[in-house]
């Protein structure tokens, strides 16, 4: 479902003399349906920046990135819009806010986007919200103003409402306590047991062993 292969990435840094850091190179991994695989490495190794490139935020100098049966690396940026619509999901550790927009409507989102019928949506939001802990009397506010913690529920509340077929998890569990944590931990295990290929990005050591099947050290690709 995921496959990366010969991807190289170095940085021009434009304002410090144009100074070029090299990341990665011929950085190779394949996730297939149901797998959950952990980028591991010693800070600063590119773990975050294969994520990106695996999101498309980033461009690869060289290499191929493939996400089902689209190239990423070399798609219009439409295709790309289209594909974290309907393929690719991402839950970053933090939270976008949109000012004033409630948090179930955050939540409902990205099926709103799929043109999935609002009350079904609103439904399947309360549902996660409900399962990730963020009290009722939050739902119709703005998440601006909720804690790291709750902000983190509820990006993952959004980034599971759809069945992505491809899950990029940037530290899922980071600022959670033990009750959300195994929730969480048991929402990637039901999207990897219904066949979500799954690439993250795990601190949490024993998270790491609890839902990941495989993982790959970026620091080899140096
Ligand atoms: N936008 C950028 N511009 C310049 N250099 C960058 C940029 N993003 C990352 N880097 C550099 O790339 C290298 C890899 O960074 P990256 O954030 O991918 O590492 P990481 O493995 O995720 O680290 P950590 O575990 O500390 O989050 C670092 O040396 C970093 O300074």
């Amino acid at each position: 479902m995921l496959k990366i292969s010969g991807v190289s990435k170095s940085f021009t840094l434009h304002n410090q003399a144009g100074v070029k850091i090299p990341v990665m190179s011929e950085a190779h991994l394949s996730v297939s349906a149901g797998e959950c695989i952990a980028l591991v490495g010693p800070s600063g190794a590119g773990k975050s920046t294969l994520m990106r490139m695996a999101y498309g935020n980033y461009l690869v100098d060289a290499g191929e990135i493939w996400v089902g049966d689209v190239c990423l690396s070399s798609a219009s940026p439409r295709d790309i819009l289209m594909l974290r619509r309907q393929t690719l999901g991402y839950v970053s550790q933090f939270l976008r806010v949109v000012p004033r927009v409630p948090t179930t409507e955050v939540v409902a989102e990205p099926l709103l986007a799929l043109g999935v019928e609002r009350e079904v949506a609103h439904e399947r939001a309360i549902t996660l919200l409900k399962a990730l802990n963020i009290p009722q009397r939050l739902w119709s506010l703005s998440p601006m103003t909720f804690s790291g913690g709750e902000q983190q529920r509820v990006n993952i509340a959004r980034g599971f409402i759809h069945t992505y077929p491809v899950l990029l998890l940037d530290e899922p569990t980071a600022s959670l306590d033990a009750e959300n944590r195994a929730v969480v931990l048991s929402l990637i295990e039901q999207a990897r047991a219904r066949g979500a290929a799954i690439l993250g990005i795990f601190h949490d050591e024993a998270a790491r062993e609890q839902v990941c099947t495989g993982e790959i050290d970026v620091s080899q690709f140096l």
